[in-house]
């Protein structure tokens, strides 16, 4: 039983891998590590599956260490007895978030530099992919929350190429839900380093937790359906862009198809 959902659950990383052509041979990869159970279970899992797949690559971690004081020697342990590489990247970020600036937006900004010293670091070490912890229920946060705040349809990909580090960044989890990602954590005992962000548990985020909770209790294949409309979204089905903004716009570009006034007087 227990080797049966390890092999389901490699499955699922290596179809999303293989769909979306995440990995290449030669690729030299960081794995973004936040000590969190997601990132943890996405470094499990690509070690596990570089010895099945017939594509060479390398691993090596990268912990973008914000500054507050966090069980670094239980990831770095757990990377050493997989022999993958493990760099404990200190910066002020915390510092910088919560006490220079008193952001009203910790997160984001948490998020931006985080992004810059993982996409820096990994430039540093020569590495050319950075893979991400993300999964299924991650894009559907992320879509609810533009969704919500911002009235955007959009999501974060599969893949995505940056080009001002020229990174590309990867997420081969994306066809997992995080309930599935929590049950792989326990079966294969894979440790997790608690992180102690003061506003963690806080967010926005975990409002559309809550909401993707309740909506799905109402309709439980809801995190599926998702993922087929992410797959599967045909601009055609949306609205068109708009003609003209207004009613000056619409005359000068339809000059010579409207009638003039002393037309329409004159009949
Ligand atoms: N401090 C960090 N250092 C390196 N990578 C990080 C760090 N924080 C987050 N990441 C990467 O970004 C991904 C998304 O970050 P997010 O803050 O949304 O974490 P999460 O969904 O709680 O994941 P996790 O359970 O891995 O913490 C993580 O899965 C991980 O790959």
């Amino acid at each position: 039983m227990k080797n049966a959902y390890l092999k389901w659950f490699k499955g699922k990383v290596k179809k999303a891998i293989t769909n979306y052509g995440m990995i290449e041979n030669g690729d030299r990869l960081a794995v973004g590590l936040s000590g969190g159970k997601d990132s943890m279970a996405l470094l499990h899992v690509l070690y596990l599956i570089r010895r099945e797949v017939p594509v060479h690559f390398h691993l090596h971690a990268i912990f973008v260490n914000p500054g507050w004081p966090m069980d670094v020697d239980t990831m770095e342990d757990f990377c050493r007895q997989r022999d993958i590489p493990f760099t404990n990247k200190i910066t002020d970020i915390g510092e910088v978030v919560f006490e220079h600036r008193e952001e009203k937006s910790p997160c984001a900004l948490c998020a931006n530099l985080r992004r810059g010293a993982i996409n820096n670091t990994a430039r540093a070490l020569g590495l050319n992919k950075l893979a991400l912890g993300h999964h299924l229920d991650d894009a559907i946060e992320t879509f609810l929350m533009s969704l919500v705040y911002t009235g955007q349809f959009r999501t974060f990909s599969p893949v995505t190429y940056m080009d001002r580090s020229d990174i590309t960044l990867i997420r081969p989890m994306i066809y997992i839900t995080g309930k599935t990602v929590e049950t792989f954590v326990q079966r294969q005992e894979i440790p997790v380093v608690k992180s102690l962000c003061p506003v963690n548990g806080k967010t926005k985020r975990e409002e559309m937790k809550e909401l993707v909770t309740m909506l799905s209790d109402r309709y439980p294949e809801l995190r599926t359906r998702f993922l087929t409309a992410f797959q599967t979204l045909d601009p055609e089905n949306l609205w068109p862009p708009m003609v003209c903004r207004n009613w000056q716009q619409y005359k000068k570009a339809t000059a010579g198809n409207t009638p003039d006034n002393s037309e329409r007087g004159a009949n």
